[in-house]
């Protein structure tokens, strides 16, 4: 990754038809249901590149990235297995670590705000939130299909600790991404005039 000259203007906007009608159907995929191929290297370290291209108030970039490959997901799927045995978790909750363990890879999201700084706490997390939407977009953009999960295990404190998260940071979301051999069906969206306000 080579330092980029501030100093140079970026391109403008131009109207695309192609990037248009992508995100007029986009669409999660279910995480389950992910598998290969996933993205090579290369495509991870792309994917990482535009997702981190995302507003921040007072370029603190709160947030940070851990690459969760399939072995590492396999062992924390099982160590959070026991975890939620323990705490008497229903089998539904323990059956949703499938997400976890299942695609091809895995982007853990970490919101890492700073405390007490003039750019307020839940800005920052908002920040972290735009990152995994535009983590979504890139992968989509590679061809690949994307989910945006957290599940119980990104708000357990013992399981959290698991994936390395410390005290002040926290889970803004697993991005899974692989392929599917069968495309996701719609749902339903939102009645925008329930939604919009316009003032003149
Ligand atoms: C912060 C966040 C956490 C989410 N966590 C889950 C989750 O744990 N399980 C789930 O099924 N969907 C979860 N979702 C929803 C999916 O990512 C997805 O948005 C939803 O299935 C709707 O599909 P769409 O993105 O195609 O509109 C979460 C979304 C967000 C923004």
């Amino acid at each position: 990754m080579s330092p980029s000259d501030l100093s140079a203007p970026l391109p403008l906007p131009v109207r695309s038809q192609e990037l248009l009608s992508r995100l007029a159907v986009r669409r999660s995929a279910s995480a389950q249901l992910l598998s290969l191929p996933g993205p090579s290297d290369a495509e991870v370290e792309q994917i990482l590149l535009l997702g981190a291209r995302t507003p921040d108030h007072g370029k603190l970039f709160p947030w940070r990235f851990v690459i969760l490959g399939p072995q590492s997901r396999a062992e924390l799927s099982e160590a959070i297995a026991v975890l939620g045995e323990t705490q008497n978790r229903t089998g539904k909750e323990i059956a949703s670590l499938a997400k976890l363990a299942n695609p091809p890879l895995t982007i853990l999201v970490v919101s890492t705000p700073i405390e007490g700084h003039k750019v307020p706490v839940w800005e920052q997390q908002l920040s972290a939130g735009a990152v995994c939407m535009n983590l979504e977009h890139a992968a989509n953009a590679l061809g690949y299909c994307a989910s945006w999960i957290t599940d119980w295990y990104a708000y357990d404190p013992a399981a959290v600790a698991l994936f390395g998260v410390e005290d002040g940071e926290s889970i803004a979301g697993f991005i899974h991404v692989g392929s599917l051999s069968e495309p996701p069906l719609e749902r339903p969206r939102p009645n925008l005039a329930h939604k919009v306000t316009v003032r003149p």
